[in-house]
């Protein structure tokens, strides 16, 4: 342990500087990506259209229509849950027997929940032998365990027929050869089978997944623009009133559009102005954070957005912007987030390395305008209403892009209209969707480390998100612990985050703290178990035990140990690390990660380290273990 005093140094000394691109020639850069992307368009605009083309013998057995059907509809399972699975993937599977009938489906509910694969196969169960399972996209072995191809190779799928190959490099095809090494066919559309159709397939495959494609290619979140203008281009009279100009049915459409985002992100304009809730208010969705981005901190005291009994707010400001406000800030428990130049793409960085995947931008003209400028807007939603407001200083969703002549307008790429109620539904696409294709492996080349991750040369091994290299080191990772409660019985703790959420509550008499527990053990992903404990603790501090702060470093060590114990793979990984140093790298957990500058303790990373150790017998056991073996 003696290299961890100067690991908050050394952390800091390495953590690259990230240059921003502060070229505002938006267009000539739209332009050259448009043009270097055009074959990377071909899925929207059809190459292939005069040809059929089929390359694989194989194939011709198969029947492409039905192929095709099943993939879509895997497609579709995995959009169910969109909103809930990231930062994780949408995945869905499809099992079809030899006479091509569905035995078994399933998708992915949330990250550290069971694998798509897994519960279709469970469904279909005796007929998986010789079936096909149809994928919308391969599946990333995160942890070592091949849980998902395991669960189709051992239920005897013969076939799998693949979307698209996982856009993250460390994980591209690595399950694709793990099948067909053990003996299956695995057929990858628009590389086995290509085709029109076959693209058109591909490309519902890429669409469900699209934050994560964009956000693998750009290294910032799936960034998306919603305004609701008049029929004039106003998004408000020159008075500021704005309720509303879209219709009811638009804004539900919006409710939808902020359930599928991670985040929503206002200016401070808006917050004056509108004071919005940008609550996902369709019922049973998920809730995005939201974020507010104010460069003088000049916002209200009372405002919606403080309000966290539903969801948390997030203010990103200039470093030393209005302390005073900041402290009253934190006293609503609102997150701070200061940077030394606050702009869009700088924000976006940071939230790209806090793991978000998609953000929805519902700011008014002046940061729609910064946005654009810097890049790091994908797609444009715009509601048009068949109204007229008129207006010379009414405010228009776009503000100053330096643009003289209309040659310079931005154009969008597949654009698609789509009537609402009264309204106009104008979408496309500001930058085209990133082409993967030519950096996929070929098979018989080794896999490589991601050449785009920062190469650190000291040994020191970052780990965050489950699906990173190390993910499993996460404690959102789907590994089930057993762990005894105080009256020594054991019980089942879906991962790590369920155990250590619980044992906030635990002890105290108060019904309120065992029903929480109760719901945190029975929560379905690691992300709910996260979110009522840390909701739990803030809205009810008299459930949490008295001691916690005291005792939460052993219970984290504790489940940890089990959960190192009980997986062999899992062990081999911590194992292989030794010599390196661990850093979990949150950069806004302070405590158990290393935080944006090394300015963390990086208690994960610590723990885990001890831990090696202590496997290692190059230390005692700091805690004896009292878990039990699956
Ligand atoms: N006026 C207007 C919109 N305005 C957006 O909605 C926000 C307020 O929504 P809420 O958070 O639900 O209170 C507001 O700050 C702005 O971002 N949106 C629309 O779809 N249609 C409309 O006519």
């Amino acid at each position: 342990m003696g290299i961890l005093p100067c690991l908050a140094l050394v952390y800091k000394k390495i953590v690259p500087l990230i240059i921003s691109s502060k070229d505002n020639n938006y267009k000539a850069q739209q332009q050259i990506q448009q043009e270097n992307t055009r074959m990377a368009l071909s899925f929207a605009l059809g190459p292939y259209s005069s040809s059929v083309i089929c390359r694989t013998t194989n194939i011709n057995k198969h029947s492409h229509a039905q192929d095709l059907s099943y993939i879509r509809r895997a497609a579709d399972l995995s959009d169910k849950s969109a909103g809930f699975t990231s930062p994780h993937p949408n995945f869905g599977c499809v099992i079809a027997t030899r006479s091509g009938e569905v035995a078994g489906e399933g998708y992915l509910y949330a990250q550290g929940t069971k694998p798509a694969e897994g519960l279709a196969v469970e469904a279909a169960g005796e007929r998986c032998r010789g079936a096909t399972a149809y994928l919308n996209m391969e599946p990333g072995d995160c942890h070592w365990d091949h849980t998902a191809v395991s669960a189709l190779v051992q239920a005897g799928i013969t076939r799998a027929v693949v979307g698209i190959r996982h856009p993250l490099q460390h994980l591209r095809g690595n399950a694709i050869r793990a099948l067909r090494s053990q003996g299956l066919q695995v057929d990858v559309l628009g590389e086995d089978m290509q085709s029109k159709i076959v693209e058109e397939a591909r490309k519902a495959c890429l669409l469900v997944n699209l934050p994560l494609i964009y956000r693998a290619a750009s290294r910032v979140p799936f960034s998306v623009l919603k305004y609701a203008m008049t029929l004039d281009g106003k998004i408000a009279a020159s008075s500021g009133h704005a309720a509303w100009i879209s219709s009811k049915l638009s804004r539900n459409r919006v409710f939808e559009l902020r359930g599928r985002s991670d985040a929503i992100i206002v200016g401070g304009n808006t917050m004056r102005r509108d004071d919005p809730r940008l609550t996902a208010r369709h019922g049973g969705g998920h809730m995005p954070i939201r974020i507010v981005m104010s460069q003088t901190l000049d916002l209200p005291k009372e405002a919606n957005l403080w309000d966290l009994s539903e969801v948390s707010t997030i203010v990103v400001t200039q470093r030393g912007a209005r302390r005073s406000f900041q402290r009253f800030l934190a006293s609503k428990g609102v997150e701070v987030v200061e940077f030394d130049i606050l702009n869009p793409r700088d924000v976006m960085e940071y939230f790209h390395d806090r793991g978000y995947l998609s953000i929805l931008w519902e700011c008014g003209g002046t940061l729609a305008a910064s946005a654009i400028s810097s890049g790091v807007i994908h797609k444009v939603f715009a509601f048009v209403a068949p109204k007229i407001i008129g207006g010379k200083n009414a405010p228009s969703p776009v503000g100053e892009l330096g643009m003289v002549e209309m040659s310079q307008a931005l154009d969008l790429i597949d654009v698609c209209f789509e009537q609402v109620g009264p309204d106009m539904l104008i979408s496309g696409f500001l930058q085209p969707i990133p082409d993967l294709t030519p950096t996929i492996p070929s098979e018989d080349e080794t896999f490589a480390i991601d050449p785009t991750v920062i190469p650190f040369e000291s040994s020191i091994i970052f780990f965050y998100k489950t699906w990173d290299p190390y993910g499993a080191f996460s404690n959102f990772s789907p590994h089930p612990i057993q762990m005894p409660d105080e009256d020594s019985n054991y019980a089942t703790w879906s991962s790590v985050e369920h155990y250590y959420q619980a044992n906030k509550f635990l002890g105290i008499s108060n019904p309120m703290a065992q029903d929480c527990i109760e719901q945190i053990k029975l929560a379905k992903s690691p992300e709910e178990a996260a979110r009522m404990g840390r909701l739990t603790q803030r809205r009810h501090p008299n459930l949490v035990r008295s001691d916690w702060e005291s005792v939460k470093i052993d219970v984290m060590y504790r489940a940890l140990k089990c959960k190192f114990s009980i997986y062999p793979h899992l062990n081999s990984m911590l194992l292989s690390t030794a010599g390196s140093v661990l850093v979990e790298a949150s950069p806004h957990d302070l405590f158990w990660g290393g935080g944006r500058d090394g300015e963390g303790l990086n208690y994960l990373g610590r723990l885990l380290m001890q831990l090696r150790s202590e496997f290692l017998g190059e230390s005692p056991a700091a805690s004896e273990s009292t878990c039990l073996a699956l």
